[in-house]
């Protein structure tokens, strides 16, 4: 069951971490959206309504849907256009919080490994933020197309989830970041995140 003071606190953490991504200036355009699960049997969550500018903090940044990614209460609220992929991560894995950013970073990373499907990050002490504590242990980043179709894109994302994958980029999109919870999540795509500018400028200076 779903109480008002369930719901409340998760959009609290929600909102907080949106503010913390917001500073990063992660929502360039109003692209991003974030979500948070609030029950698990049946799956409900918070996401972030559609096409706002999630740098500002409004009391119609997220709304409650259910586990087909439908409003659980009427109103002129809209779901982000991409709320199923993160459906599909909550029917997937046991995160409890999923973040959805565009970055130069994240995107020319997407286009330049685009052809091997991945990247894979060795040697980086920042792979320790996903549990890796081998010297040679590996941390391995799905990349899919970038389908218009969201359904199809959805289930790219995830047919490309397996243990050890905690996130997915989508090709010249973005990326789609999860965790335990909220703190987990923003811990991951920080990561991600640093990882891809050290890439990009390694990148850049080889050249
Ligand atoms: C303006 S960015 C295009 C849509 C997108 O990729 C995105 O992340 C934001 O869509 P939303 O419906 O969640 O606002
Ligand atoms: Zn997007």
């Amino acid at each position: 069951m779903t109480t008002a003071v369930d719901v409340s606190q998760r959009w609290d953490e929600l909102a907080a971490v949106k503010d913390e991504l917001a500073e990063r200036d992660w929502f360039p355009g109003t692209s991003g959206n974030l979500s948070i699960k609030v029950t698990a049997v049946p799956l409900t969550f918070l996401v972030t309504a559609s096409g706002k500018d999630k740098r500002k903090r409004t009391p119609e940044d997220f709304l409650l849907v259910d586990k087909d990614s439908r409003p659980v209460e009427p109103g002129a609220l809209k779901p982000s256009a991409e709320t199923v992929l993160h459906q599909k991560i909550y029917e997937k894995t046991q995160a409890g919080c999923s973040l959805h950013v565009h970055t130069v970073d994240n995107n020319l990373i997407s286009d330049l490994y685009f052809e091997e499907g991945e990247i894979t990050f060795k040697h980086q002490e920042l792979i320790k933020a996903f549990q890796i504590w081998e010297e040679d242990g590996e941390l391995k980043v799905p990349i899919v197309e970038n389908h218009a179709d969201l359904d199809k894109l959805a289930d790219a994302v995830a047919e490309r989830i397996e243990p050890g994958v905690h996130g997915v980029l989508i090709r010249n999109h973005g990326i789609t970041a999860w965790g335990r919870d909220a703190f987990e999540a923003k811990k991951h795509l920080e990561a991600f995140e640093f990882l891809f500018s050290y890439q990009v400028k390694r990148e850049l200076l080889r050249r």
